[in-house]
């Protein structure tokens, strides 16, 4: 999507017109004896920073598996943009614009962290084949690759990664291959990313860049969903938190209101929660 695109979505979200992107409706999903997710509904808002929270164990990432197409659930309906998605494989659901940051590959750390981000758009795939028949083909490709080159770079600066350009990926530190995962994440021009503990060993100094890209990316259009250990982080930066606990979403809110929710509390607290 556009940068253009994004700031007239923006325009409308800021107009007060709700729109939601991400429909959960009652997700289910076990392993064996253990249910991992029991019955998860929420939504959540086009162009806004959500928190997804909850205790240990609590059903989180097997969300995000269950969003993204890494596992099939067993039951209930995932809608994004007003289009059904369950059951849809990860591929599939990236190209309709929701993707997950994901960890750099073994066999990437190879390559420098500009080839990174110039691999990362999915569309990428069997140009090699046109470039081969098709003349015109080839002026087109030549100027794709300018382009994404471009992109790449501008993606750089935004994380303040340039100096790393030719740096083979492995050797960054672990907070620079966030930022780089995210960045590789937003070169395949999604409208919704799913974050999953982005800040997770990353120092304070790349924790605030990193915050402070998110917000830069919610001012043009992103929607982002993301689980967090770190409460102030969520409390400070989020629009919605929703709070998950055993299986199931115990509540969701602004997050004063969470905050103060006794429920949640105590299910931090590991005491007996009644829903
Ligand atoms: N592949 C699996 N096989 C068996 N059990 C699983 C599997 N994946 C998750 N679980 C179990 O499902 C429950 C939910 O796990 P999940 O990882 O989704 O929680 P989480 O909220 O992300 O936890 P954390 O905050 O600790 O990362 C846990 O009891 C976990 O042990």
């Amino acid at each position: 999507m556009s940068k253009n695109a994004h700031s007239a979505r923006n325009d409308q979200t800021q107009k007060g017109q709700q729109e939601q992107i991400l429909k959960v409706e009652n997700l289910r999903k076990t392993f064996g004896g253990i249910t991992a997710v029991a019955d998860v509904s929420f939504h959540v808002e086009k162009g806004s920073i959500t928190g997804l929270i909850g205790p240990n164990g609590a059903g989180k990432s097997t969300t995000f598996d269950l969003i993204t197409g890494v596992q099939r659930p067993d039951g209930g309906e995932v809608e994004f943009n007003d289009t059904e998605i369950t059951g849809y494989r990860s591929d599939q659901v990236a190209n309709q614009g929701l993707v997950r940051t994901f960890q750099i590959a073994r066999e990437l750390s190879e390559m420098t962290v500009l080839e990174n981000l110039m691999l990362a758009p999915q569309n990428q795939a069997g140009e090699a084949v046109w470039r081969a028949v098709l003349p015109r083909a080839r002026t087109q490709v030549v100027e794709q690759e300018k382009e994404l080159r471009e992109q790449a770079w501008e993606m750089l600066e935004l994380f303040e990664i340039e100096h790393v350009a030719h740096e083979s990926a492995g050797n960054l530190s672990g907070g620079q291959r966030k930022l780089l995962e995210m960045a590789r994440v937003l070169m395949t021009d999604p409208e919704m990313v799913l974050l999953d503990e982005p800040l997770a060993g990353v120092n304070p100094t790349l924790e605030e860049k990193l915050i402070d890209r998110l917000h830069t990316l919610k001012e043009q259009g992103y929607t982002f969903l993301f689980v967090e250990h770190d409460m102030d982080v969520i409390m400070n930066n989020c629009d919605t938190v929703i709070v998950m606990h055993q299986g199931s979403v115990l509540t969701e809110g602004q997050p004063d209101a969470v905050k103060n929710n006794d429920k949640v509390l105590d299910a931090y607290l590991g005491e007996e929660v009644k829903i």
